[in-house]
């Protein structure tokens, strides 16, 4: 039997490697966003319920690679070296669903990636997967503080940014009272630190949004991005959580950009923020 060299076999795979490459790479630069898919409540639930139920993906695949691409975005975002308190000193709130797991993956991300994420997760989950996420947090020494701060100044003044993982698309206002609280708090210091919101900013309906709500300075949108995405007014929008297959996306006539290479977000466009303070 002919041996092949692993440089032969790459050799031999090059040409289509590249010419796929170059596909992608036009296809990235011709998307034109103005087209791109905003998927209501309804039917962000459906694909959810159809990648469980028909793909069999588990929960707990989804939510490491939603998870992972949230601590991506953020090391994209904010480096690690630009922030100044505390090594790098992050907030993490948690719900108490799978915006929440995604929080917790994200966490412990962002801890292999050099930052020193701290938890606020009040309502803890106790399915084994999500005992399972908080203690892998615990056992890397990510720390859970116990109480929310009353006065939020504590948080501009010990974290470089808040990643707010309490609700995503199952989320109904209005926010029971111990949430509604804590995003309240948020609102109040979204001008001193910035905030990272998962898939919803946390306290928004999920397709009319809430414009007296949280304010993210970064949206992660997962899976597609939600109808709430088009009243976003903060700094970047990314989209992650890279494992629609494509017939799902056909199915729904889903339009989203090409992920670039093997990355695990891709960078949405806003609208020019001075152009649209100007109108
Ligand atoms: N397929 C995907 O796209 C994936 C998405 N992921 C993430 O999962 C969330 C959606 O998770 P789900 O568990 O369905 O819901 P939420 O986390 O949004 O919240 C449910 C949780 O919140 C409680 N709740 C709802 N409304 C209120 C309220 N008004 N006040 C207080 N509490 C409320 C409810 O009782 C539940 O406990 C999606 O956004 C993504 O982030 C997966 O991780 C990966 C696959
Ligand atoms: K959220």
């Amino acid at each position: 039997m002919e041996k092949i060299s692993v440089s032969r076999l790459s050799f031999r795979r090059k040409g289509s490697w590249r010419h796929k490459e170059k596909e992608r790479k036009e296809a990235e630069e011709e998307f034109d966003f103005s087209t791109m898919s905003f998927v209501g409540q309804e039917e962000a639930q459906q694909i959810d319920q159809e990648l469980f139920n028909e793909y069999l993906f588990s929960v707990d695949q989804l939510m490491e690679l939603a998870g992972y691409s949230c601590a991506v975005a953020v090391a994209r975002c904010y480096p690690v070296e630009a922030l100044k308190k505390d090594h790098a000193a992050v907030l993490v709130i948690c719900g108490p669903g799978n915006n929440g797991g995604d929080g917790l993956v994200c966490a412990r991300h962002l801890k292999l990636f050099g930052y020193k994420p701290t938890l606020f997760y009040p309502r803890q989950n106790n399915k084994p997967l999500f005992k399972a996420l908080a203690l892998q947090c615990e056992r890397l020494d990510i720390p859970t503080l116990s109480f929310f701060p009353t006065d939020p100044q504590c948080i501009v003044d010990s974290f470089n940014l808040v990643v707010d993982a309490l609700f995503g698309f199952s989320y109904k206002p209005p926010a029971k009272p111990e949430f509604a609280g804590v995003i309240q708090s948020l609102i109040q210091i979204q001008e001193r630190v910035p905030i990272c919101s998962i898939d919803i900013p946390s306290g928004w309906d999920v397709e009319q949004g809430n414009p007296e709500g949280l304010q993210p300075d970064l949206l992660i949108s997962l899976t597609a991005p939600k109808q709430c995405a088009t009243h976003f007014k903060g700094q970047r929008h990314i989209l992650g959580g890279r494992f629609v297959p494509p017939g799902l996306e056909q199915k729904y006539g889903l339009r989203l950009p090409p992920y670039p290479g093997t990355d695990p977000i891709v960078e949405l466009k806003v609208p020019d923020r001075e152009e649209s303070n100007q109108s």
